[in-house]
């Protein structure tokens, strides 16, 4: 997607072939920094710090980080250890498991000499598979706004998002902004709540940033604010991103999307889950009971940055020394409260038959 009108991707390949470019996403919205990921290592602190982060992008990575590695030592010695470096980078996102699990299932087979050269392809694969992943969830997407849009001819859609699930999230696109982008480029008129998204802020800071860059009217809200808006009729549907699809339908997501859902099943709002096929995990049957949940630092609830009115960086304290803090990322949102999940195969029920019907051989996988 566009930044300053020139198009980018949220990771690369650098020029020298090798190493791998990224956005540093600690940084914005107030700095467009471009960081170079030169080792295994790096690829898992650039995880593990949220220089990168959102499921999809995580996972490719860790492909990335899995190639890196390869470059050092391509011994069965140096791909275990390249595959347990980064798996414990962080827990929620299965796509880091998915990925790395793809990339180790094609290189264990073959000449440790070849291994760099087809870590890269493979990985540069799952890259590309993103971004076609994500143009599959718009167009399927696309429709449900359409609907609605048809539904109240000349007026403006209004679409709620928590987090950001947008192309800084993946490759490029997103997924819950995939259906967004496409809209507004084919010229219905649509406009999004944005969730400022506590303690880290991602859609403050990430989703106004990447839809002001790309021209998508939006409104940044203080997390609170959604039912509020449900209860007007100031929100047609919602459409949130996932870090783990269990086999039920539960889906993980961004701490709050279980109390979006709750609004909007009380208001009669339509909850939709974007996602691609990776973020499904179907060894996981009930998803509140087993996806692990990320507890991160309290100075993330502590401590706020920003912008100074003359134009410094500064982090500030908000809670009184000594109160304890709890900072738990993810929640999960059971499958009754989500109206539908839009993947790359079209807007499924969210229940174990549907998601096993659109993805037989995610199925097959899991149980070998
Ligand atoms: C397409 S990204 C989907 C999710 O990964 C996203 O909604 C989210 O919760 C990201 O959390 P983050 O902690 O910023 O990695």
């Amino acid at each position: 997607m566009k930044v300053d009108g020139k198009h980018f991707r949220s990771i690369w390949r650098e020029r020298d072939g090798w190493s791998v470019g990224a956005i540093d996403q600690r940084r914005l919205p107030h700095e467009f920094v471009i960081a170079r990921l030169t080792s295994c290592e790096d690829a898992a602190v650039a995880i593990r710090d949220m220089l990168v982060r959102g499921a999809p992008l995580i996972g490719a990575t860790a492909a990335y980080g899995m190639a890196l590695a390869m470059r050092e030592d391509s011994s069965d010695a140096g791909l275990k250890r390249a595959y347990e470096t980064l798996i414990v980078a962080r827990p929620t996102a299965i796509n880091l498991k998915w990925a790395l699990d793809e990339m180790r299932a094609t290189l264990a087979p073959i000449d440790p000499l070849e291994r760099a050269e087809a870590a890269y392809a493979r990985a540069d694969e799952i890259v590309e598979q993103d971004v076609e992943i994500n143009r599959g969830i718009a167009a399927n997407g696309l429709q449900l706004i359409e609907a609605i849009a048809a539904k109240k001819p000349g007026e403006t859609v209004n679409v709620l998002t928590h987090c950001n699930a947008g192309w800084l999230a993946t490759v490029d696109w997103g997924t819950a902004t995939a259906p967004i982008y496409l809209a507004h480029e084919r010229g219905i008129k649509i406009h999004v709540w944005v969730d400022e998204t506590r303690p880290r802020n991602q859609g403050a800071s990430l989703t106004a940033w990447e839809l002001g860059h790309h021209g998508v009217p939006h409104t940044v809200i203080p997390d609170n604010t959604g039912g509020h808006l449900m209860q007007h009729r100031m929100v047609d549907l919602a459409i949130v991103g996932t870090d783990r699809v269990a086999a039920n339908g539960d889906v993980c997501n961004k701490i709050g999307t279980y109390l979006k859902a709750l609004a909007a099943h009380d208001n009669g709002v339509p909850f939709y889950v974007a996602l691609p096929s990776p973020t499904i995990d179907f060894a996981v049957n009930d998803g509140i009971k087993d996806i692990p949940i990320e507890q991160r630092s309290g100075v993330e609830v502590t401590d706020m940055t920003g912008r100074t009115a003359d134009g410094r960086l500064e982090t500030v304290r908000i809670v009184p020394e000594g109160s304890p803090v709890a900072n738990y990322a993810f929640d999960v949102t059971p499958a009754r409260l989500v109206t539908g999940l839009i993947t790359e195969r079209g807007v499924l029920k969210p229940d174990r038959a549907s998601l096993a019907a659109a993805f037989p051989e995610r199925i097959a996988a899991a149980a070998e």
